[in-house]
């Protein structure tokens, strides 16, 4: 067993480091070597297990990175942009494999990013279910096949509790119908429209955000022109389908090259 590729967690106590540690622990392909949170959090120096409710699995929270790091082949993070950003350099010293999925980072934490992928192997991406990943190579097509009669709107909605919006996804699907149209997304995006903003204009791609209860994560790309509209749609109804995702990108990004990857490259899509 102990051949098995040793993930470490980070952002334990939260929503998605919770899927995740559950995810790594029923895996027979990896093993959870550690677990990290933020120092001075109350779950440090405690059995993961017993903190989220369970029996101990012999694993304590650690908000040392260092340290942990040294035992692990990968590490799993979705936490938020400063603490991804130290990550990486952590994380390329302990030639671990770094799974980003942490959404809401600027061009600046992008760029650091990229630096810390000339050494270690990077893998990124605002939603690591396989159905969003689909869906930006559908999004793609379609925004190619249709012209800027169709105008295009990136509508998302997700729980009450997120801080960043547009989301990843949103973003990585604005990305996807900006391709397929062959223009620059700087150029044509339209965020959250208030007050008098004018007609809309030809060709922008529009973003809006709907923040409400526990909904996990919904996305609807639609194509309106005069006559007809297309919806592509995705929901996503349980977090396992990330959790899952981001472990599969672990397993496959050992003995990868370094450099910067997305969930298209572990999908082969
Ligand atoms: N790519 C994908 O498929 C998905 C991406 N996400 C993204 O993942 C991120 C986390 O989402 P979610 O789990 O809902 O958020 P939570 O707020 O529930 O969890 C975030 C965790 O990260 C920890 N954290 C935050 N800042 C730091 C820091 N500086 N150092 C150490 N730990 C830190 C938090 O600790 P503390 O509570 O002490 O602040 C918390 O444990 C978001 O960016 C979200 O958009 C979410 C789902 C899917
Ligand atoms: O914060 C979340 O919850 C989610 N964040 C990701 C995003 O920003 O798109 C992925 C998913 O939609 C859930």
């Amino acid at each position: 067993m102990s051949e098995l590729p040793g993930i470490v967690v980070m952002g334990a106590s939260g929503r998605m480091g919770q899927m995740l540690i559950k995810e790594v622990l029923a895996s027979d392909k990896a093993r959870l070597v550690g677990v990290l949170d933020r120092p001075g959090h109350d779950w440090v120096g405690r059995d993961v297990g017993e903190c989220m409710g369970g029996q101990p699995v012999g694993v304590m929270v650690s908000d040392d990175a260092l340290e942990t790091m040294a035992k692990a082949q990968a590490v799993i993070d979705f936490t938020a942009p400063a603490a991804t950003v130290d990550m990486a350099e952590i994380a390329a010293q302990a030639r671990a494999v770094h799974v980003i999925g942490t959404t809401g980072l600027t061009e600046e934490d992008i760029e650091k990013l990229s630096l810390a992928g000339r050494h270690a192997t990077i893998i990124r991406a605002g939603n690591m279910s396989l159905g969003v990943n689909l869906l930006t190579q559908l999004t793609k097509k379609v925004a190619a096949a249709l012209d800027e009669d169709y105008d295009i709107e990136i509508i998302e909605s997700h729980h009450h509790h997120k801080v960043d919006a547009p989301s990843g996804t949103a973003l990585m699907l604005g990305e996807a119908a900006a391709e397929g149209r062959g223009v620059d997304l700087t150029e044509v995006s339209d965020r959250g429209r208030d007050g008098i903003t004018g007609a809309r204009k030809r060709g922008d791609i529009g973003f809006h955000a709907i923040r409400g209860g526990d909904i996990v994560g919904e996305h609807d790309v639609l194509f309106a022109a005069n006559g007809e509209r297309i919806t592509l749609r995705h929901v996503a109804s349980d977090r396992t389908v990330f959790a899952r995702g981001a472990l599969k990108a672990a397993l496959w990004g050992q003995g990868k090259k370094p450099g910067e990857y997305t969930m298209l490259d572990v999908l082969g899509l």
